[in-house]
């Protein structure tokens, strides 16, 4: 089966990178990218192409060779799926706020009105593919509704993970570890379709790089490996506190650690806590399920990860706290960095707003400086919390886009995110211009100690 129209529902961090991609390496097929929120939609489609909503290295360059030749924007959902022999499903799964599973379990509202939309729309045979991360066994729910509610056309449903990391999901799409492709490998018609999803990656990626299984493997491999690597970090952060306890220092024994070619040197960064839209989540999804099988052991132990996590974040705004004297009241406390990572504008659930909400509850003043964020963003982020009015938050934080304003006269510097132009500031600028004693916490190990120190700093970093 040879695919001409891709529809991909969802112009997010996943659905639009990796359809541009897909439309950059298949020129012959043309993809169209549809989205319910039309300043998303107006964003991807604006003449400027450094407008684009999502900012990632070389994503520009991708969409600007493919927009209008064969990548579309759209906001008419239907007509994408009408002319489209394969869609992606890309939604945005989060955590549920509301109702059994609350704050656990995969909201999955948006799944199933893409599947009702999908079975009421479609007249002819179409590939169902699961782009976003869903519990294990979506695809029976999404064959139900797709098979009783639509118009007798027949759908595959595969299973198609994404793996890409923010900040390198250019880099991560062109040349991926793997592609896992899950897809029903017993029947003839289902083989049909893993091949022609196998064929479009296949204009790019080698074959041995492409992986199929059973659907359910597939979907489960996607939260396993998010909860491995999660892990990762929570270990490597859990050792932290114990080397400032003991005089280690976390990243000489990283790397140690890293040398055993069993473990491995990658995700073994101390930072003051993984952010993102996907470890949490998906890691609450993975407990919710086990505990739903009353796997209680397993739902326990990959919790341990996120409760490790949160004390990261916490242990690291207090200790804030208790050097400059028990109190930061009044104090202003500088802020590099609000994105989850560097070389991303996505801030969702980024350690910054959890420290940042922390320091606000001991009536600390916050000034801001991140080189991608916006400050209507940062103010939407701690009023998502609910934790005080949303004038309080506008009364005590500030947003300035100059990294030397916003250290100036501060008690304290907090670097968040691991932005490299931070390392390039000239620190002794800025230690001039800060009240005394200057104390400057590094929550991502991207400063050096020595120089710091020799400035005239109170340095300290997480895990030394
Ligand atoms: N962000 C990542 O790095 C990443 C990586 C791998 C997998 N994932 C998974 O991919 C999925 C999407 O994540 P994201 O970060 O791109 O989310 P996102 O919130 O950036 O994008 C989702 C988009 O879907 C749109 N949408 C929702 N319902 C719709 C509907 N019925 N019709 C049309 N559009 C609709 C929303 O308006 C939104 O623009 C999630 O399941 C996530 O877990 C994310
Ligand atoms: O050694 C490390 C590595 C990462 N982090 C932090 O962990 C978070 C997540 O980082 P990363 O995994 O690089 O970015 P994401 O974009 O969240 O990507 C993860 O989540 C995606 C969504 O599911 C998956 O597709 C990716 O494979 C998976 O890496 C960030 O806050 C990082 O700063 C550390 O603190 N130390």
């Amino acid at each position: 089966m040879k695919i001409k129209n891709i529809c991909c529902i969802g112009a997010g961090y996943v659905g639009g990178p990796t359809m541009a991609v897909i439309a950059q390496k298949c020129p012959e097929i043309n993809v169209t990218v549809v989205d319910i929120n039309e300043k998303r939609i107006a964003a991807w489609n604006d003449k400027d192409v450094e407008n684009i909503p999502i900012y990632e290295p070389g994503l520009s360059e991708v969409v600007a060779e493919a927009r209008d030749r064969n990548l579309f924007f759209s906001t008419d959902v239907d007509a994408a799926i009408d002319k489209a022999d394969l869609i992606f499903i890309s939604v945005n799964t989060p955590t549920k706020t509301y109702g059994m599973g609350k704050g656990m379990a995969a909201d999955l509202k948006f799944i199933e009105l893409c599947a009702r939309q999908i079975a009421r729309v479609a007249k002819d045979d179409k590939i169902i593919v699961e782009k976003s991360t869903l519990p294990v066994r979506t695809a029976e729910a999404l064959k139900n509704i797709l098979e009783n509610t639509g118009n007798g056309v027949n759908f595959q449903i595969l299973s198609n993970p994404e793996f890409l990391a923010e900040g390198t999901a250019v880099k991560d799409l062109m040349k991926p570890d793997r592609v896992l492709i899950g897809g029903d490998i017993n029947s003839e018609e289902g083989k049909e379709a893993v091949q022609a999803l196998v064929d479009i990656y296949n204009h790019w990626v080698p074959k041995e790089n492409i992986l199929t299984t059973n659907v359910w493997s597939s979907e489960l491999s996607k939260l396993t490996a998010n909860a491995f690597l999660a892990q990762r970090v929570s270990s490597i952060n859990a050792m932290s506190e114990l080397c400032e306890k003991t005089g280690a220092d976390v990243n000489e024994v990283a790397k140690a650690v890293g040398m055993d070619s069993r473990i491995g040197a990658k995700f073994l960064k101390s930072s003051v806590g993984f952010g993102g839209s996907c470890f949490q989540k998906d890691i609450l999804n993975l407990v919710y399920i086990a505990k739903s099988f009353g796997l209680n052991e397993v739902a326990d132990y990959w919790e341990q990860v996120i409760i490790m996590n949160d004390h990261q974040k916490k242990r690291f705004a207090a200790n804030i706290v208790k050097t400059l004297f028990n109190t930061v009241s009044g104090k202003k406390i500088s802020f590099l960095g609000w994105a989850f990572k560097k070389d991303t504008n996505d801030t969702r659930e980024s350690a910054a707003i959890y420290v940042a909400d922390y320091l606000l509850n001991e009536q600390a003043d916050i000034v801001i400086y991140d080189p991608k964020v916006t400050k209507e963003q940062i103010y939407a982020d701690l009023n998502y919390l609910g934790t005080r009015s949303e004038k309080e938050n506008r009364s005590r934080v500030t947003v300035l886009n100059d990294p030397y304003k916003v250290c100036e006269d501060a008690h304290a510097i907090a670097v968040l995110t691991e932005w490299d132009e931070f390392e390039h500031l000239d620190w002794k600028k800025i230690y001039d211009n800060m009240l005394k004693p200057a104390f400057l916490f590094d929550g991502r190990r991207l400063l050096k100690k020595e120089e710091k120190k020799e400035i005239g700093f109170e340095f300290y970093a997480i895990g030394n």
